[in-house]
Order: structure tokens, then sequence, then C-alpha cells
């Protein structure tokens, strides 16, 4: 029997799968027989005494799978004997992502390795975590050329490789080059230094991070005001690179392994597009079991927009929007605390210069074929399909993220000048790891890259082959199913960033991605990035459920004490959950709720408290409208109770008044804390945190504190973590952090 490579992966934004993508392509390259597969569909990998699984997986939520990893992570965790069965005994490699920040660091990586351990699987590799936080691309680096080797040395040991018929013509690179003065090896075993970066962002600035590690402040004056794109010109430390003699493990050439087919033909163009309902290449998936519809990342539905609000004033240092969508036809049945996923395309602002750049006409149409169809796993477009250069670029090809080592490596290729060419391998180098890490901190684009290295001419095939997809943004529901099933309403602030052009140091601000489009579409919905069916004149955007909602109400809540912590668009979620409460409460009939629930409502006193994190009152308190609903007490006569809809509402502003300026100040003071210590020791307590990963530490460590500042029962420092971990665990604690 022959040696079988399973690559096994999960990921929720696509960091995880373009490893295990990546891992595929090199392995098939080497003609190693791999399969690459999401971990949920494991029950479809082939396990025999050959095989080596390798499970690359990242965390979400709070120290949780991947959505696509779930089951086998319920499956192997709960030691089901079908899946333990197929891995025991074999060979495996586990590398993690995740990110140090949060408390949970690579939890569902470590705990698989546990889990695996304890079933007599054997490891062959040493489990690596990939943190985001500090030195994820060094480490993946390692991992990946550790991996490698050792699957080399399977193959030279007995466990003889099926050969497959990928590699034919593989263009086999040098060891060692020598160009100009510098030699460039990528077959040693250094690992360099690596160099910590603070991601904590103060979230009443605009940041760059120009330096590494260091976060620039500008005030709103020092930013020029484009209309356009400005593409800027990147720093990096050439200091650095003018000492080096030898560049070390330079990242190795990926193969080509594509054609690219003129289809000038085509009859769809960008005007074409622009009438059309959204992505209109997509092709519409039924589901075989009951014929219904299934909306995914990959078959999104086409959402109409219904109302837009703008939810904080002119002179707010944030825009909040609220944006309500109807849903009719998604056949979902959400409930308060679900989340969505959007897929917003590139903005024309960055797509046309770059089709300028790379010298393509955005109305030629092409095709991708090839006699690798094993290689294509991560590729943004479909085989055989035709697509106009325009809609590769704007609905299918990330453009806006810096593009991986290996594409820098396949760029430096058609650099023409020398130092361009230089500086590209001292990108994808050991020794240019940390002006890397800065480059991806600074969220520079491909094309600020083009820009950077201007004698780089790539052709489309080298930029198809080496791109990822777009990948969707998530947003919690802040309306309630109660009130109305087929609408769903979702907040987001705008997000925006700044670069800095080193040729003259000026700022240029940059939106987000999905929040820039969705802010300037909904604002000008005739402009040509939008997504308008002008014969019934909407605005609609591809919207797909998120499968796996863990931050959620549990059963019965009226009978529950609710605790929700929140701030800024945080507390979306939390107005879904309040709002089900004030519809229960204000129009529930005798069977809504259950006899169980009213049963215990008769025995226990439960009480609902939000405590929510604003900048200031007037300006973005996201709640104002609620602020006097949700204080009153509500009799309802057909479900024969009598209840307050909050029994605390605790709100903050940190740029305002002399109070408590953060939530966890608030939570900290006596007339809390002991109420909530309290509350925290109840069996029927469920708390509920929701925003950036920065303010979730803070309110954890109010917790921590609040269970120990007590005279009586106090606990100390490990006692109240552990406590905290207990409540994480019967899932009475739960988190809905953003990276
Ligand atoms: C919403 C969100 C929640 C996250 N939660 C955790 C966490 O609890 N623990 C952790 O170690 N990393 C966490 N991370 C970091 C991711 O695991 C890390 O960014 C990883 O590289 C993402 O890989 P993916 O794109 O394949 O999902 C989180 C990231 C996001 C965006």
């Amino acid at each position: 029997m022959s040696l079988r490579i399973n690559i096994l992966y999960g990921s929720q934004n696509g960091t995880a799968r373009n490893i295990a993508e990546t891992l595929e392509k090199d392995l098939l390259n080497e003609n190693v027989p791999a399969s690459l597969m999401e971990l949920n569909n494991y029950k479809k990998a082939q396990f025999t005494d050959k095989t080596i699984n390798f499970i690359i997986i990242s965390t979400t939520g709070d120290g949780e799978p991947p959505d696509n990893s779930i089951d086998f992570y319920n499956d192997l965790i709960s030691g089901k004997k079908e899946v333990c069965s197929l891995l025991k005994n074999k060979k495996y490699g586990i590398l993690g992502l995740g990110d140090s920040y949060f408390t949970y660091f690579c939890k569902p990586a470590k705990d698989i390795d546990l889990k695996l351990q304890e079933i007599s699987s054997v490891k062959i590799v040493e489990t690596a975590y990939g943190d985001d936080a500090k030195n994820l691309d060094e480490i993946v680096e390692n991992w990946v050329k550790e991996v490698k080797n050792i699957v080399k040395n399977s193959s030279k040991i007995g466990l003889e490789t099926d050969s497959i018929s990928t590699n034919s013509s593989v263009e086999e690179e040098k060891i060692t080059n020598i160009m100009e003065g510098i030699e460039i090896t990528n077959d040693d075993n250094i690992s360099e230094s690596t160099n910590s970066i603070d991601y904590f962002s103060e979230d009443s600035y605009t940041l760059s991070s120009n330096d590494v590690g260091e976060y620039v402040i500008k005030a709103e004056n020092e930013i020029e005001n484009d209309l356009e794109y400005v593409p800027v010109k990147l720093s990096f430390d050439k200091e650095l690179l003018s000492q080096i003699t030898q560049l070390k493990h330079v990242i190795k050439k990926p193969i080509s392994y594509l054609t690219i087919t003129s289809a000038s033909n085509l009859y769809r163009s960008i005007s074409y597009s622009k009438s059309q309902q959204i992505f209109p290449l997509i092709p519409k998936k039924l589901n075989s079991d009951n014929n219904i519809l299934q909306y995914s990342e990959n078959n999104p539905f086409s959402a109409k927009v219904l109302s837009t609000q703008c939810l904080t004033s002119k002179d707010a240092l944030k825009k909040t929007v609220q944006v309500t969508l109807d849903i009719t036809g998604l056949n979902w049945k959400y409930q308060s605390g679900y989340a969505f996923g959007i897929i917003a395309p590139n903005s024309d602002k960055m797509v046309l210069p770059l089709l300028k750049r790379l010298g393509l006409d955005p109305e030629d149409g092409f095709r991708a074929t090839t006699t690798k169809e094993a290689l294509c796993s991560g590729l943004p477009v479909i085989l055989n399909k035709c697509y106009t250069y325009y809609e590769a670029f704007k609905y299918f090809i990330n453009i806006n993220a810096i593009p991986k080592k290996a594409f820098l490596r396949v760029l430096a290729e058609y650099c023409t000048d020398i130092e361009d060419k230089k500086q590209l391998y001292f990108l994808c180098s050991s020794q240019g790891a940390s002006s890397y890490r800065n480059l991806k901190a600074q969220y520079a684009s491909l094309l600020d890259i083009l820009y950077t290295f201007k004698s780089c001419h790539p052709p489309f095939v080298a930029i198809l082959e080496n791109s990822t997809r777009i990948s969707p943004r998530y947003y919690s529901i802040s309306s309630s199913p109660l009130q109305n099933s087929n609408l769903i309403s979702f907040m987001f602030n705008v997000h925006h960033y700044i670069m800095q052009n080193s040729e003259d140091g000026k700022y240029h601000q940059r939106d987000g991605l999905c929040t820039g489009w969705l802010d300037e579409m909904l604002e000008y919905p005739i402009i040509q990035d939008c997504i308008v069916n002008f014969r019934c004149k909407s605005v609609n955007i591809p919207i797909f459920p998120k499968i796996v909602n863990t931050f959620v109400l549990p059963p019965n809540p009226l009978s529950k004490n609710i605790i929700m912590v929140g701030a800024g668009t945080g507390v979306s979620p939390f107005i879904s959950f309040i709002e089900y409460k004030r519809q229960l409460l204000e129009d529930g009939q005798k069977g809504d709720i259950s006899e169980e629930e009213r049963v215990k409502l008769a025995e226990a006193s439960a009480s609902w408290q939000l405590f929510y994190g604003c900048r200031s009152n007037r300006k973005d308190c996201l709640i104002k409208d609620y602020n006097t609903l949700w204080r009153q007490t509500i009799t309802n006569k057909n479900i024969g109770i009598t209840m307050p809809i909050l029994d605390r509402l605790e709100i903050t502003t940190s740029r305002e008044g002399n109070g408590p300026k953060y939530v966890q100040d608030i939570m900290i003071k006596p007339e809390n804390s002991n109420n909530l210590r309290t509350l925290l020791k109840k069996r029927n307590t469920y708390i509920y945190v929701c925003g950036n990963k920065a303010m979730c530490k803070g309110i954890h460590e109010a917790f921590s504190m609040i269970l120990q500042q007590t005279t009586e029962e106090a606990m100390s420092n490990i006692e109240a973590q552990e406590y905290l971990e207990i409540l994480s665990k019967e899932k009475r604690y739960l988190r809905d952090i953003w990276g």
C-alpha cells in the first residue's frame, strides 16, 4: 500500500484554508498523493495504515472551532467511535491558528491534539501554533517545511507514493542562486527572531501601522481627501536588506498550472453585470433532499435593502449605520443572536486602476483551463467558465490583502529592475519576515505592491494562480425574529484605515472592503459599484446564513438571569435578545412560553441586565431609542406574568461626564458588583459579552475581580479564573469576540 496524505482543515475566514490548499498543491507537485478537505467532510477521506493526517485548524468565537470543522470536533472530542476508529493509531500532525490575545489560544487545535494522543494516534510532527498577534507566517512556514520533510522521508523509507500526473513539467528551482551579489537560498533551517506586534487598537482614532509594531495616530486634517484610490509606495527595512549578503529561506516559487485563453466575444460586459442580480456567474445549487435552495458563501442570497439609518451624529468619531434586509425566500429560521455573512465586491476605485496597471481591458473575456485540476482547489474563479477581467477582479479575486509570500516570489520573476526583484526576494526570505509582517499590518493591497515595485509586470495568469478569493464578512443580527421573521436588521461601523506613502509622507484613507462598500452603495445607489436591480429599483446585497451560531439565548430565557455586556456595535445581538423578550411580554399568547418555563418563572426571580458602553450619549449611543422602552414593566394577561423588560440598564460614556468611563468600570462599582457576584453564583445565570478582543479581556478581568472582591467566600485569582472557565464550559459565559 502506498503513502497517502489527508490534509483536513477548519477555517472561518480562509487563512487555514489557504495554508491547506498551498500544502496540497506543494505535495501534489512533488508527486505525493494528497487530498484536501474540510474537517466536517472527514468521513469522505480514506484512512489506511499508510495515511498521514495533517490537520490545520483555526480558532473562532471564544476558543471555538470554525463552522466547517464543528462536526468533526464534536465527534472527536465526545469520543464518537466512528471517528476514533478512523484516526486510532494513524500518524498525524496539527497546525493550530489563533491569536494569543484571546483567552483560549488555539483551543480547537490543542483539544484535538490531546484527544488524538488519548486514542493512540501517532504524532509525527510537533504541533505548531501560528499566532496572529506575533509570528503566524514564520510558524506556518516552519511547520509546513517540516511536514514536507517528513513526507519526503516517509516515501523514502518504503511508503512509496502513488504517482500522479501533475508534475511532468515542473520547473524545479535551484536551491542556491546568485543575484547581484546576493546569494539566495531556500534550504536552510533558520528560524528568525520574532517581533511581537500589539494589535490593540484604541478605537477612538484612525490608526495605521507604518513602523513595525508602532501605530501612528493621525488627526483628520493630516489625511489626504482622495476621491480616487491612491496607491502608496510601501516602506520596509531597506537598511537591513543593504547589509545582507545571503537571503535565507526564500519561499520556493510555486508552479504555474493554468492556461488562460481569450474569450473576447463574451456577451457579458460591465454594463451587463451592472443590471444583473449579484454574482451572476455563481450557479444556484439545489439541495437534492428537499429541493430547497441552499444559500451559502458560494451561492449567496440576494437580499433586498428595505431601509438604512445612520445611528450616529455627524460629529461622531465613527459612523454607524443600521440596515434592514428583506430575506423572504431565504428559508432561514433565525434566532436572536444569529449572524450572517455578506460578500462584498471590490471597489471600482481599486479594480479599474488595477486593470489599467496590469494592461487588461475590463471588457475582454477569458477562460481558465488546466490539465492539473487537483491544483485548483483555491482558485477564485470556476475553471472553464468565461469571465470578463472586470468581473474576475470585481467579484472574485481578493485584491485588498497583501499577497502571500509565494505570490510575491512569483511577482519577483516579473520585475525588470534588479532592485525591485531583490526587494521582493527579501520580503519572502526569513530576514524579511518582520518587513513582510509590517506590510501585512498596513493592509497593503496588490495595487500598492505593484505601485511600489514599478518594474513588475506580471501576466494575468500569475495573478489568478496565486490569488485567493474575497472572503465574506459576518454581522450579528440586531432584530428579533418575533417581530418579522422575514426581516433582518444589522448595524456596522464604517471602517477606515490609514496608509502612508513613503514617497511623500502623505497619509491616505482607505475604506474597509465590506463596510466601505455598504456605506457608499447605500448612500449613492446609482454608482458603478452597486448591485442595483434597475428593473425593480431595488438595491440588493449578497448574503448567506452563518451555519453555526452559539451566541444564543438559553431555553426558557424568561426564567434565566441574563447579563449582557457590550460596547459600540457589540450591542447588536443584545438588541435582538431584549426585543425578543419585549415582544414576547407584549404580544405573547398562551402557547408562546412552555409550561416548564411558567413553573420556573413562578419559582425563580430572573433578572435581565444590560451594561453598554459608548463614547457619547448624544453622538453614538446606539440604544437611544430603546432607553425608555426597555425600562418598562409589562403585564401580559395571556401568559399571566408581570415583568420588567430589563432590571438594570447601565450606559457608560467614555468621552462624556465624570462617571465611570467603560462598562467594566461600572460593573465593579459596589452597587453592581455585589449584585453581579450573587448572580454569577446562581445556576440559572447566563453571561453574554460582545465586542472587540480588548474590551472582552477587560470585561473578563472585571468578572474575575468581582468574584475576588468580597469578604465572604472571596475567591483567589486562580479560583476566579477557574470559575469563569467552568461557566464557559457550561455555555453560561458566552463571548462573541471580534478579531
Ligand atoms: C471573530 C474572531 C474570533 C477569534 N477567536 C479566537 C480565539 O478565541 N482564540 C484564538 O486563539 N484565536 C482567535 N481568533 C484568531 C483566529 O483564529 C486567527 O485570526 C486565524 O488566523 C484565523 O484563521 P481562519 O481565517 O482560517 O479562520 C479569532 C479571530 C476572529 C476574527
